[in-house]
C-alpha cells in the first residue's frame, strides 16, 4: 500500500480558539479511515482543510506525495452533511447536472444502478426520503469517480435498516479501490467501516491504529457487566479491571469463566449479568470521559 494523503504538523485557528492542534497523519491508498471525536473536537475543521476547502493556519496536506493543488478537486468527490440542489431536479436531472462540472464522468446508468436509485430516478430530489436522499448524494460524489471519497457523517438520521443499507453500498465503494475518508458519531459504523481511525478530542490526536489494535491494547478481552456495586476485595487474586457507574460494576477480564466461582459465592446466581467483548464506544468513552459536554 502506498500513502496517498497526508498531513504535516498541522493547526487551525478560528481567531483566538484553537481548532486544531498539530495533527500529523498518513491515509494509505484503498484504507477506510475514520475520524471520530466528541462534538466540538476538530473533525469538521480537519475534513475541511483535507478536502481542500479550507486553508489551514499552518502545516501542509499531500496528495500522492505533493502539496494539493487545483487538479486535487478532479480526484475527490465529497458527500457533504446537506447539499443544496437546484428546485425542480429529478434525481437523474441531478446526475446530468453534477456530470456537466467535469470533463470526462462515471456514466450516469452505472451509477444508478450502483446506488440503487433505478425506482426513483424520475422522482424529484426533494421528495426523498432520508435514505433516498443519501444514496442520491453518494451518487454525486462518486460522479467523476474519484479516487479519494470524503463522507461527512453520511449517515446521520438514518434509521436502522438504511444504516445498514448504506455501509453495505460504502463497502461496494471500497471494494472498487477507492480510498475513504469518513466522520461519524457512530462507533458501530466505524467499526464496521474502517480500516483506521484517529479519535479526536480538542483539536488533537489522542489515539490511532486499526479498530482491533486500538482495543487489544485498551482493553483486557471480554467486559462482564453486573448489576449492583461490587470492589476489588470480591475480585481478590483475579486479574481483572474494575470501573463503576450508576449502580452497575464492569469487570474487564481474560475469560468470564475466570469470575463463575466468585460470582456464584457472592451472589449465588449469575442473574444481572452481561458478557461481551469490547467495542470503540468504550474506547471512546474511556479516552474523552463520560461527561456530557457543553
Ligand atoms: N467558522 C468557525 N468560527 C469559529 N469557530 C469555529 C468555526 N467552526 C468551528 N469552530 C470551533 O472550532 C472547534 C472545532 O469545531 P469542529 O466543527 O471542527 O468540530 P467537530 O468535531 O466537527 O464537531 P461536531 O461533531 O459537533 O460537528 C469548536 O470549538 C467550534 O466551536
Amino acid at each position: 500500500m502506498s500513502v496517498l494523503l497526508s498531513v504535516r504538523e498541522l493547526t487551525h485557528r478560528y481567531g483566538d480558539s484553537v481548532a486544531v492542534n498539530n495533527i500529523n497523519l498518513d491515509i494509505q491508498a484503498g484504507q477506510c479511515y475514520g475520524l471520530l471525536g466528541p462534538n466540538g473536537a476538530g473533525k469538521s475543521t480537519t475534513l475541511e482543510i483535507l478536502e481542500g476547502v479550507l486553508k489551514p493556519t499552518r502545516g501542509e496536506v499531500l496528495y500522492r506525495g505533493l502539496p494539493i493543488d487545483k487538479n486535487f478537486k478532479q480526484e475527490i468527490g465529497i458527500q457533504f452533511q446537506s447539499t443544496t440542489l437546484p428546485d425542480h431536479l429529478t434525481v437523474y436531472d441531478c446526475l446530468k447536472l453534477f456530470s456537466s462540472f467535469y470533463q470526462s464522468h462515471t456514466p450516469i446508468p452505472h451509477l444508478i444502478k450502483q446506488c440503487q436509485l433505478s425506482d426513483i430516478a424520475d422522482q424529484f430530489h426533494y421528495t426523498l426520503s432520508g435514505g433516498q436522499r443519501q444514496r442520491l448524494l453518494l451518487a454525486l460524489s462518486l460522479i467523476n469517480d474519484p479516487a479519494l471519497l470524503f463522507l461527512d457523517e453520511p449517515t446521520t438520521g438514518l434509521d436502522p435498516q438504511a444504516r445498514l443499507h448504506f455501509w453495505q453500498l460504502i463497502r461496494e465503494v471500497k471494494q472498487q479501490g477507492k480510498t475513504i475518508i469518513l466522520t461519524t458519531h457512530y462507533m458501530e459504523e466505524a467499526e464496521q467501516l474502517c480500516d483506521q481511525i484517529a479519535i479526536m478530542d480538542r483539536g488533537e490526536f489522542i489515539a490511532e491504529g486499526s479498530p482491533d489494535t486500538l482495543l487489544k491494547d485498551n482493553f483486557m478481552p471480554q467486559i462482564v457487566e453486573l448489576n449492583g456495586e461490587y470492589s476489588e476485595r470480591d475480585f481478590d487474586g483475579l486479574p481483572v479491571k474494575i470501573s463503576r457507574c450508576a449502580g452497575q460494576t464492569r469487570v474487564e477480564c481474560h475469560s468470564f469463566n475466570d469470575l463463575l466461582p466468585m460470582l456464584n459465592a457472592s451472589t449465588g446466581s449469575s442473574s444481572g449479568m452481561a458478557v461481551r467483548k469490547p467495542h470503540l464506544e468504550d474506547l471512546f468513552l474511556k479516552l474523552t470521559g463520560s461527561e456530557l459536554r457543553l
